[in-house]
C-alpha cells in the first residue's frame, strides 16, 4: 500500500527500524512508525521551506526522536493513523469503503469533529451571519456581498493552511491527503517502467518509493496478515484506478485504450457503457393506471389517462426512441426516494428534434402531480431565454389540470417581480431558468431555496457546461447539497467516506444532441453513478449492440453528435464574390417552387442584416418574404417573427447562431448555412432545426472554394458523415439569368452603406 509503505520507508533511515517491524506486530507500533515518519517528513519540509515549524513539530532539530515521541506518547484512545483515501474512491469501491470503516472501528476511531469539519462549521456559521445581515433593512445586499467576499477570503486562507494542519493531525482521514498519494503513484509507475537496478542510485524521493516496494515485499511474504494489511491491500486495489493524468484527455477517439483512459480520468463508468437505443424504436402511449399489476403503478408513479388525453391533444400518440427509453426509466424511480438509497443520475444523448423535452417533462409532471403542498421540486436550466419560454410552454400544456405551478426566470422581467415569484417557497413546483438568473436568485433572493428539489434538468448540457458564468454548475451543486447539513450543526453530510450517510435525493438529468465527453466538465455537476442513454441511428445501434453482446464489457462512448435519419444534407462549393448569387439561385430556382420554410444561418448579426437587405433589394419579396431573426431584436419581436414564420407570413428567416440550438420551429423544410459553421457542434445544431420529429428536412451548406478542404475534413473526421453529404453543383451559367438584377441590388446596397457611413461620420 503506497501511503503506509511510504511512511514506513521514510521512518527507516531514522534508525527506529519500525518500517521493518513484522506486520503482525501490534497496530500501535505500526501507527507509531507512521506517526514518526510523518513528523520527520514534516520537519524535513519545514527545513527545506525555511518556514517556522508549527507547534506540533516545533521541537529542535536535535530532538528528532523526542518529536516523534510527542506523537508516540499520544493517549491510548488517540485514533491510529488511517490510510488517506479520497472519498470519491470509497464511494466507487464499496468493499474498500467497508474495509476502511472496519479498520477504523478496530482501531477505535472516535467520530469526533475533525479540523476540516470544524472549519466547515465555522464557515457555515459565518455564512449564516452574513445572510442574516443581508436580510436586515437597507443595504442588505451590499453587506451580504461583502460578507460573502470575506467568506471566500477566509476559505482560501483556510485552504492554504490546511495541508500543514492535516499532516500534523495524524489520526484523521482527510481528503486533502489524496494529493501526496497521487504524487507518489507517478514516480512509482515510472520506476516500474525503468530498469529495476536503477533504484539504488535514485534520489531521496526515488529511494522512498524504492523502499516502499522492498518493505512491502518483505513483510507480506513472511508474516501473518493483520487487519491493517487487509486494509492496505484493499486500498492498493482502489489505487489501481489512479494513473498519471494527461492534461487534455482525447475525447474524440473511440479506441478501447482511449475509453479506458477516459474512464480512469474520471469519466463516469456509465458513459463508457451506455444503453444504446435505435432511433426508430417506438412504443404506444398507454395509461398505466388501468393495470393493477403494473410495476410502475406499484412504485407510485405512472402515466394516468388524463396525461394520455393531454398528449393526444398535442399530437403525441406514440413515443419516440428517446422517450421509450427515458420515460419508463424515470418513472421507475420512486417519487420520494430515500436519502439512503438516492436515484442514479441520467445523461441522454439523442438526435436533434427527437423529443428530448417530452422525455424529461412527462416523468417530472407524473411524479409531481401527486404532491400535497407546492414546493420547488424541479428546476430546468437552459442556455437562452427563447428556450426557457419554449420549454415553459410545453410544461404548461402538459401540466394543465394537475394544479402544478410552472414558472420561469430569465431576466426578461424585473428582478423584483421575479423575486416575488421565487422568494416564497409555496409559489412554484417547477422553475425554468437560464443559469445566470438562477444563480442571481440563489445569491440575492431571500427565501429562495432548493431544499425540496427532486429533479434538476440541464438541457443542452454541453453548451451550459461550457459556460463558466460565476461557476454556476458548482454553485448550483453546493446549493443542492448544502441544505443537507440542516440546522443541526453536528450533522455534517454528505461524507462520502461514511457509506451510510444520507445523500441528496436530487436526480440530475442531462440532455443534448452533442453531449460532452469531457470528464472535467461532467465532474462539475458531481453526477451520481449516472446511467447513459444513447440514441443512435438503427444500423449503428445494431452494430454496437452486436459487438457489445460478444465482448466481456462494453467499450463504447455515446455518440458525440446525433442527427436524425430523415435529414438530407447537401453542400455547394461557391466562388466567394458570387456567394449571394448562388444563394438566390438556390432559393428561387433550385426547386420547381421557391424554397419556403427556410432558415438561413450567417456568421454574425451584421452579416444577417446585410443579407436580408440585399435579398430585399433584389426583390425576392415577390416570391419569398424574408426577415432577419437576430439577437439584437427585442424578445417580443422575435416571438412575433416566429409566429409569422409558423403561419407562413414570413418564408425565410435569416439568423445568427442564436436559434441554432434547441429552438423548435415546426415544419422548417430547409436550413441553409450561408456561412459554414465553425465547428461540428454548430453544424449539428444548425441543421437540426429541420428534419424534426421524424419529418423530412434538407440542409444546404454554401462552402467557399478556400473553405472546402476544411469543411470536408470536419464532415469526415469529426462528424463521420462526409459520405452522407451530397455535393450539388451550380454552374455560373445557371446564375446568368439572375445576374443583372443581382448587380443592381448589390450596387444599391453599397450606396446605402456608404450613405449610412457618411451620416454617422457627420453626427
Ligand atoms: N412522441 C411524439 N410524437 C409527436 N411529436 C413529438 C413527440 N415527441 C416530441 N414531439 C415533437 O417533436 C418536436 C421536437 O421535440 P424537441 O424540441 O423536444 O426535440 P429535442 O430532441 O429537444 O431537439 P433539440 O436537440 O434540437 O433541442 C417538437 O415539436 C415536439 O412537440
Amino acid at each position: 500500500m503506497l501511503t503506509l509503505n511510504r511512511f514506513d520507508a521514510t521512518a527507516a533511515p531514522n534508525g527506529s527500524g519500525e518500517s521493518s517491524a513484522p506486520a503482525a506486530s501490534s497496530s500501535s507500533s505500526s501507527s507509531s512508525s507512521r506517526l514518526a515518519a510523518l513528523a520527520q517528513r514534516k520537519r524535513k519540509r519545514d527545513t527545506q521551506d525555511g518556514s517556522d515549524p508549527s507547534p506540533s513539530s516545533s521541537a529542535p532539530a536535535t530532538a528528532a526522536g523526542s518529536s516523534s515521541d510527542t506523537f508516540l506518547s499520544a493517549p491510548a484512545n488517540q485514533p491510529s493513523a488511517m490510510p488517506s483515501i479520497h472519498p470519491s474512491r470509497l464511494a466507487q469501491a464499496p468493499i474498500l469503503a467497508r474495509s476502511v470503516k472496519k479498520a477504523a472501528q478496530a482501531a477505535g476511531v472516535a467520530r469526533e469533529k475533525t479540523k476540516a469539519k470544524q472549519r466547515y462549521l465555522k464557515k457555515k456559521k459565518l455564512r449564516r451571519k452574513a445572510k442574516q445581515k443581508a436580510t436586515g433593512v437597507g443595504g442588505g445586499k451590499k453587506e451580504a456581498k461583502v460578507a460573502a467576499r470575506e467568506d471566500e477570503k477566509e476559505e482560501s486562507s483556510d485552504n492554504d493552511s490546511s495541508s500543514e494542519e492535516d499532516e500534523a493531525a495524524p489520526a484523521t482521514v482527510v481528503p486533502t491527503q489524496m494529493e501526496p498519494i497521487v504524487k507518489e503513484v507517478v514516480p512509482a509507475a515510472e520506476a516500474a517502467a525503468s530498469s529495476s537496478s536503477s533504484s539504488s542510485s535514485s534520489s531521496s524521493s526515488d529511494s522512498d518509493s524504492g523502499s516502499d516496494s522492498d518493505s512491502s515485499a518483505s513483510s507480506s511474504s513472511s508474516e501473518e496478515e493483520t487487519p491493517a494489511d487487509q486494509t492496505s491491500r484493499d486500498v492498493d486495489a482502489g489505487l489501481q484506478f489512479l494513473a498519471p493524468l494527461t492534461r487534455n484527455p482525447e475525447t474524440n477517439v473511440d479506441s478501447a485504450e482511449a475509453l479506458q483512459a477516459l474512464a480512469v480520468q474520471g469519466l463516469p463508468r456509465g458513459m463508457v457503457q451506455p444503453q444504446i437505443v435505435g432511433a426508430s424504436t417506438t412504443s404506444a402511449v398507454e395509461a398505466q393506471d388501468d393495470s393493477s399489476s403494473s410495476l410502475l403503478r406499484s412504485l407510485g408513479a405512472h402515466l394516468d389517462s388524463a396525461m394520455v388525453t393531454r398528449l393526444a391533444s398535442l399530437g403525441v400518440t406514440s413515443w419516440f426512441a428517446v422517450q421509450t427509453a427515458v420515460i419508463p426509466h424515470l418513472l421507475s424511480t420512486p417519487a420520494l426516494p430515500s436519502p439512503f438509497s438516492p436515484p442514479r443520475d441520467l445523461c441522454v444523448s439523442a438526435p436533434t428534434g427527437s423529443g428530448k423535452t417530452l422525455a424529461y417533462s412527462i416523468p417530472i409532471i407524473s411524479h409531481l402531480k401527486s404532491r400535497v403542498v407546492t414546493r420547488l421540486r424541479a428546476v430546468i436550466v437552459l442556455p437562452t431565454r427563447d428556450l426557457v419560454l419554449q420549454v415553459r410552454e410545453t410544461l404548461e400544456a402538459l401540466a394543465k389540470g394537475t394544479g402544478l405551478q410552472v414558472g420561469s426566470v430569465t431576466g426578461a422581467q424585473s428582478f423584483s417581480s421575479e423575486q416575488a415569484l421565487v422568494g416564497r417557497e409555496d409559489k412554484l413546483d417547477i422553475l425554468i431558468s437560464t443559469p445566470g438568473r438562477l444563480i442571481d436568485h440563489l445569491d440575492e433572493t431571500e427565501g429562495f431555496t432548493l431544499r425540496h428539489l427532486r429533479f434538476l434538468v440541464i438541457d443542452e448540457a454541453d453548451r451550459l457546461l461550457g459556460q463558466s458564468f460565476h461557476n454556476w454548475a458548482q454553485r448550483l451543486r453546493e446549493s443542492i447539497e448544502g441544505h443537507l447539513t440542516g440546522e443541526d450543526e453536528d450533522i455534517v453530510y454528505p461524507q462520502a467516506y461514511d457509506p451510510i450517510a444520507p445523500q441528496s435525493v436530487v436526480q440530475k438529468l442531462l440532455f443534448s444532441a452533442t453531449l460532452t465527453r469531457e470528464p472535467g466538465k461532467l465532474a462539475e455537476l458531481g453526477l451520481r453513478d449516472p446511467v447513459f442513454i444513447d440514441v443512435r441511428d438503427d444500423a449503428q445501434a445494431e452494430k454496437e449492440q452486436r459487438e457489445n453482446s460478444t465482448a466481456a464489457t462494453t467499450t463504447t462512448l455515446p455518440a458525440r453528435f446525433s442527427l436524425p435519419a430523415s435529414l438530407r444534407e447537401n453542400m455547394i462549393v461557391v466562388t466567394t464574390a458570387l456567394k449571394p448569387l448562388y444563394l438566390l439561385h438556390l432559393l428561387l430556382h433550385q426547386h420547381p417552387e421557391p424554397m419556403r420554410k427556410t432558415l438561413i444561418f450567417t456568421k454574425s448579426v451584421d452579416s444577417a442584416h446585410r443579407l436580408v437587405r440585399l435579398l430585399t433589394l433584389f426583390g425576392t419579396g415577390g416570391s419569398l418574404k424574408v426577415a432577419n431573426y437576430t439577437s439584437d431584436l427585442p424578445p417580443a419581436r422575435r416571438r412575433e417573427l416566429l409566429s409569422s414564420f409558423k403561419s407562413g407570413q414570413v418564408d425565410v428567416l435569416v439568423a445568427s447562431d442564436l436559434i441554432s440550438r434547441g429552438i423548435d420551429v415546426p415544419n422548417v423544410e430547409h436550413v441553409v448555412s450561408y456561412d459554414v459553421p465553425v465547428d461540428a457542434a454548430k453544424y449539428v445544431h444548425r441543421v437540426g432545426r429541420t428534419a424534426r420529429a421524424n419529418r423530412e428536412g434538407h440542409a444546404w451548406s454554401l462552402v467557399e472554394e478556400q473553405e472546402a478542404r476544411h469543411f470536408k475534413g470536419l464532415l469526415r473526421d469529426e462528424l463521420k458523415r462526409l459520405e452522407r453529404v451530397k455535393r450539388v453543383r451550380i454552374t455560373e451559367k445557371q446564375l446568368e439569368p439572375l445576374r443583372e438584377r443581382y448587380d443592381a441590388a448589390l450596387e444599391a446596397l453599397v450606396r446605402e452603406q456608404r450613405e449610412a457611413g457618411a451620416n454617422r461620420a457627420a453626427r
